[in-house]
């Protein structure tokens, strides 16, 4: 999509103008704007943050793509309008200081109709786009598998046809390059309309050969007899520095938003000498445009099939507990019930950043919650907390995972070889007539097979360094 390259405005700025409202000033230069409607039923997700905390959110999300923010404003709303959005007053004086600050561009942190966001341009004389457009841009410079490349893509134009009231740039720009578009009689929506599906279809059919391509790895993965560790959490928790930390990997952390819209998965072996593959997700957040939730389902299979997910948070953030409570969400939506302590372990990060009283806070209130709910405070930045996280990880995967003893016929090779590749090899010793004395650990669907196979038994015994 050519809105992936960094230096561009989400609003193709560099095209020349169609209409005489296009953008006046620069459109790198950007007023963002978070209306605050007074509360209305079923609106419950966007309440739990204050509005200032949202304004920061819009910001940073602006600043995620190199925007230049020059005005920032929470509007206090009584209604929708229709026609704008916004009151009219409002209306006008936003006017004055996109003026003032040559501003070419408006991100309004709400969903805008078509029409909405055509007049408010038109008042504006800049370039508005909503909260979807501007996470549709994110996510499409973040991807970085193909198959998270043409899921936004493909979210992308889902949005646009959805949008068809105006001309779209790049549209008229490829209907040049094929003057065989357009026959007599067809109007530019019609035509658009047209050109938008045609690349829909394409698109899905790629898709689906990657999706086939990816299930084929995911299935030799799983012959892998190494559990999956997801790591998820609301955007910029600190994933991927976590991730970093305990990989020595190096996957892209920065202070930007959705730093890692695709799955990556690295191979580590805990201090316990447990072998994990560890997976970091996309960062989460709030109100997930519905174009993108495809998107972020294909992207987070690993989470669904993740035998243990760290639910990363950032504890540092006046907004934790909202966030923690868009994550749950995301987690149900995925079908991964959020409150399954059995299979997640809450990571308290950026412990660093606390004074005194909010450590001793943050310490009690962890030691408060015991057995499998107890969060591990952490923090990925200066390591503090790491020996703790890798232990909890281990424990729970010894705890979950089947050991077996079984004797093997030192001439079956063939048998050998099947236990180290789909089973955990902890123990090995050969008696003195040859017969090997093996201890294996499974996930526990695979027990049974081992059982049948090779008559082993199940043992409490646990690897001592564990
Ligand atoms: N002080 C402090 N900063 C941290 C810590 N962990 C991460 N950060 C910073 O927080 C910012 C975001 O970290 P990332 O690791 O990119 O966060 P993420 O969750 O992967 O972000 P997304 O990919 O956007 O979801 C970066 O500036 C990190 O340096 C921590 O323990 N302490």
């Amino acid at each position: 999509m050519e809105s992936r390259n960094p230096r561009r405005s989400p609003a193709g700025s560099g095209e020349s103008p169609a209409t005489t409202d296009e953008p006046t000033g620069d459109a790198t230069r950007v007023v963002v704007l978070v209306p605050h409607v007074a509360r209305r039923p079923g609106e419950e997700g966007e309440r739990r943050r204050s509005p200032e905390a949202r304004l920061d959110e819009a910001v940073g999300l602006a600043g995620a793509i190199d925007l230049d923010v020059v005005a920032a404003h929470v509007i206090g709303l009584s209604t929708v309008r229709p026609a704008t959005y916004l009151g009219s007053g409002k209306v006008e004086e936003i006017g004055e200081d996109v003026k003032a600050h040559e501003a070419g561009l408006v991100f309004v942190d709400a969903p805008l109709s078509p029409v909405q966001q055509r007049n408010l341009e038109k008042a504006w004389s800049a370039k508005v786009i909503d909260r979807t457009a501007l996470i549709l841009e994110i996510f499409g410079q973040r991807a970085r598998t193909k198959e998270g490349v043409l899921q936004v893509e493909l979210a992308h134009l889902n949005y646009q046809k959805s949008r068809l009231v105006r001309s779209w740039t790049h549209l008229e720009r490829q209907r040049g390059g094929f003057g065989f578009l357009g026959g007599p009689g067809e109007t530019q929506i019609e035509a658009d309309r047209r050109i938008i599906g045609e690349r829909i279809t394409k698109i899905e059919r790629e898709l689906e050969q990657v999706k086939r391509t990816r299930a084929l790895h995911r299935a030799s993965r799983k012959k892998v007899p190494y559990p999956v560790v997801a790591l998820v959490g609301y955007t910029n928790a600190g994933k991927s520095t976590l991730f970093n930390r305990l990989t020595a990997a190096s996957v892209m952390a920065q202070d930007l938003l959705f730093a890692t819209l695709d799955p990556t998965l690295r191979q580590v072996k805990l201090d316990t000498g447990d072998q994990i593959i560890l997976s970091d997700t996309v960062g989460f957040i709030s109100d997930l445009p519905t174009q993108l939730v495809a998107a972020f389902r294909a992207t987070l299979e690993e989470v669904i099939e993740a035998d243990i997910i760290l639910h990363v948070r950032d504890v540092s953030h006046e907004d934790t507990a909202a966030q923690a409570a868009d994550v749950a969400d995301v987690l149900r939506g995925l079908g991964v019930d959020p409150d399954d302590d059995h299979r997640l372990i809450e990571v308290w990060n950026k412990i660093d950043r606390l004074d005194e009283e909010g450590r001793t806070r943050t310490f009690n209130s962890a030691a408060r919650l015991t057995g499998d709910a107890h969060p591990i405070p952490v923090s990925a930045l200066t390591g503090e907390g790491m020996d703790e996280l890798k232990l909890a990880i281990a424990r729970r995967l010894s705890r979950d995972r089947v050991t077996l003893a079984l004797d093997l016929d030192p001439a079956d090779g063939e048998g050998l070889g099947w236990l180290y590749r789909h089973s955990e090899v902890l123990d090995r010793r050969a008696a003195d007539n040859g017969t090997l004395h093996l201890v294996v650990r499974v996930a526990p669907d695979r027990a049974g097979n081992i059982e049948r196979r090779f008559g082993a038994r199940r043992t409490a015994s646990r690897r001592g360094a564990a």
